[in-house]
């Protein structure tokens, strides 16, 4: 019997009776799911469907949008406005939130990266999408953004779809993570990457090295030891890698162990850095901390910012525990001179 796998729909039907409640946690994951499988197969019929290239259009960042970009925010707004789950929503490519007028039990907010490594599409590397889960606070307007500014510890569920050479859904609701991946000869994930961990110590970073002139002086010597390998002061080989896709490169740690690093430098610190809180780094940080490793903006844990804007940037430093408390320990050495 080939199909001896755990399908997602199962395993969200186990993390109900976990939770308890009314099913709608089960409802407002469906959603997302439907979604992802619909993008995953956009992204893979690529040019097949015209879907490469830029949209002509920017978005808030004043980035210009891929046309993909554009067609993963609209099926996210859609799939999700149909179950009714979700009060409200935001994306990277929206300027404002998204009230869901009617939504009929809608206690939670969804926030989201339609795609992520938009700078991949037109080459055929993986990209990705990220999505973060907030309750919607009692007696909050879902159309306010104020509702949507809340702090990564709150989140009740966080994940990614990842669109490689498999289409692949890894997922936290506070209980561990577990990836999934698509089989599409039956449209459905199954759970082949149960309860992944990252280790606590590794020989592999990940980091823009082009932007090396702007980085400040802990990051500098973080990447120089690492770089020093035996010889120097690690006494180990590190190995670098760069896919300029923050899901792959998060996938990659959570099957293999490494850190990444877009820290704040000084041609991107006017903007707070380059990744966005609310809908890159909070939903990896969830992740990455629920599989054992640590996620922070080399001053502070990620999950405790307490957020000011929707679109707020900020610098990551995320993966394997050691390292990131390593550079963790540096920009406090450095900050204390
Ligand atoms: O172009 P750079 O500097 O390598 O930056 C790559 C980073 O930018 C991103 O592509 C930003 O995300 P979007 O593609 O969703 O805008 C990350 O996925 C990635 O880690
Ligand atoms: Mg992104
Ligand atoms: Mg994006």
């Amino acid at each position: 019997m080939p199909y001896k796998r755990i399908t997602l729909t199962h395993f969200l039907l186990q993390e109900q009776r976990r939770l308890g409640g009314s099913g709608s946690f089960t409802a407002l994951m469906t959603d997302i799911v439907f979604a992802c499988k619909m993008i995953s197969h956009e992204v893979n019929r690529g040019a097949l469907a015209g879907n490469l290239g830029v949209a002509g259009s920017e978005n808030v960042q004043g980035e210009e949008q891929k046309k993909l970009d554009v067609l993963a925010n609209d099926i996210f707004l859609h799939m999700n406005a149909l179950g009714g789950s979700y009060a409200g929503m935001a994306s990277e490519e929206m300027e404002d939130v998204h009230a869901v007028h009617g939504a009929a039990d809608g206690k939670y907010l969804l926030l989201f990266d339609p795609l992520d490594g938009s700078s991949n599409i037109d080459v055929n590397i993986s990209v990705g999408s990220i999505f973060s889960i907030l309750k919607l606070p009692e007696g909050a307007d879902a159309g306010s953004k104020d509702a949507f500014l809340q702090p990564g510890v709150k989140q009740v569920a966080a994940g990614y779809a990842l669109y490689g050479s498999s289409t692949m859904l890894v997922l936290t609701t506070g209980n561990g993570v577990n990836g999934f991946t698509l089989d599409n000869n039956v449209g459905m994930f199954l759970l082949t990457h149960p309860d992944m961990t990252i280790s606590a110590d590794t020989k592999e970073f990940a980091i823009n090295a082009s932007r090396e002139r702007f980085w400040e002086p802990p990051v500098k010597r973080y990447i120089d030891e690492c770089r020093q390998g035996k010889e120097g002061p690690r006494a180990k080989d590190f190995n670098m890698r760069w896919v300029a896709s923050m899901v792959a490169e998060v996938h990659r740690i959570l099957c293999r162990g490494g850190v990444f690093l877009y820290p704040a430098d000084s041609e991107n610190i006017k903007k707070g850095g380059k990744l966005r809180l609310m809908y890159e780094a909070n939903p990896m940080a969830f992740i990455i901390e629920q599989a054992g490793g640590a996620a922070t903006t080399g001053r502070g844990r990620m999950m405790e910012v307490q957020p000011t804007g929707l679109h707020q940037r900020v610098p990551v430093i995320l993966g394997s525990k050691n390292e990131v408390e390593r550079l963790g320990a540096y920009h406090a050495e450095y900050d204390a001179k």
